[in-house]
């Protein structure tokens, strides 16, 4: 866990890193939200009075029209506009049958780890999570840090 230098604003937000194969469910953010085409995980701001768990569960929902079951909090951090972010192991099912809400998401995959880092398109603030991972400062079960990532800067 990680506290990043950053002030935060207030605005909470959870973020769901769901794993297959040693990939990772990553979705590219519509044209009509915030950081409109950007490649990040699924998730969303937490509503007041709403627990973290909760708000990831409803998120994915809204975005993907899946049932996930949270996991546990993996890392946090403080994006480079002030969001709090929690960062989720989440879980859903095999056989589960993505339909996108196109309001909210363009496109989603799954995507290996390296490939996510290297995306041009990639949320900044999952450059510091993806890094912070690679760096140790807190491990994802069921999948270890690939070796390719010697290669890449941060
Ligand atoms: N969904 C998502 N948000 C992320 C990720 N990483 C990250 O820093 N965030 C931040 O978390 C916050 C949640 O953003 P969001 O725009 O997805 O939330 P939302 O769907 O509730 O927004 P809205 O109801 O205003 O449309 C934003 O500040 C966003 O930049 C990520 O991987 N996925």
């Amino acid at each position: 866990m990680s506290t990043s230098p950053q002030p935060s604003n207030g605005k909470r937000a959870v973020v769901g890193v769901i794993l297959w194969r040693n990939q990772f469910l990553t979705i590219r953010r519509s044209e009509h939200v915030a950081a409109p085409g950007k490649i990040c995980f699924p998730g969303g701001k937490i509503e007041l009075g709403e627990s973290e768990e909760d708000a990831l569960i409803r998120e994915i929902q809204e975005e993907l029209g899946i049932l996930a079951t949270a996991g546990h909090r993996l890392y946090t951090n403080v994006t480079g506009w002030g969001t709090s972010v929690a960062w989720w192991l989440t879980h859903i099912a095999e056989d589960a049958e993505v339909q996108i809400n196109e309001k909210e998401v363009a496109h989603w995959c799954w995507m290996a780890p390296a490939t996510m880092l290297r995306h041009p398109d990639l949320l900044s603030s999952n450059r510091d999570f993806l890094a912070s991972w690679r760096n140790s400062v807190f491990s994802i079960p069921g999948i270890a840090v690939p070796d390719i990532w010697d290669d890449i800067d941060d």
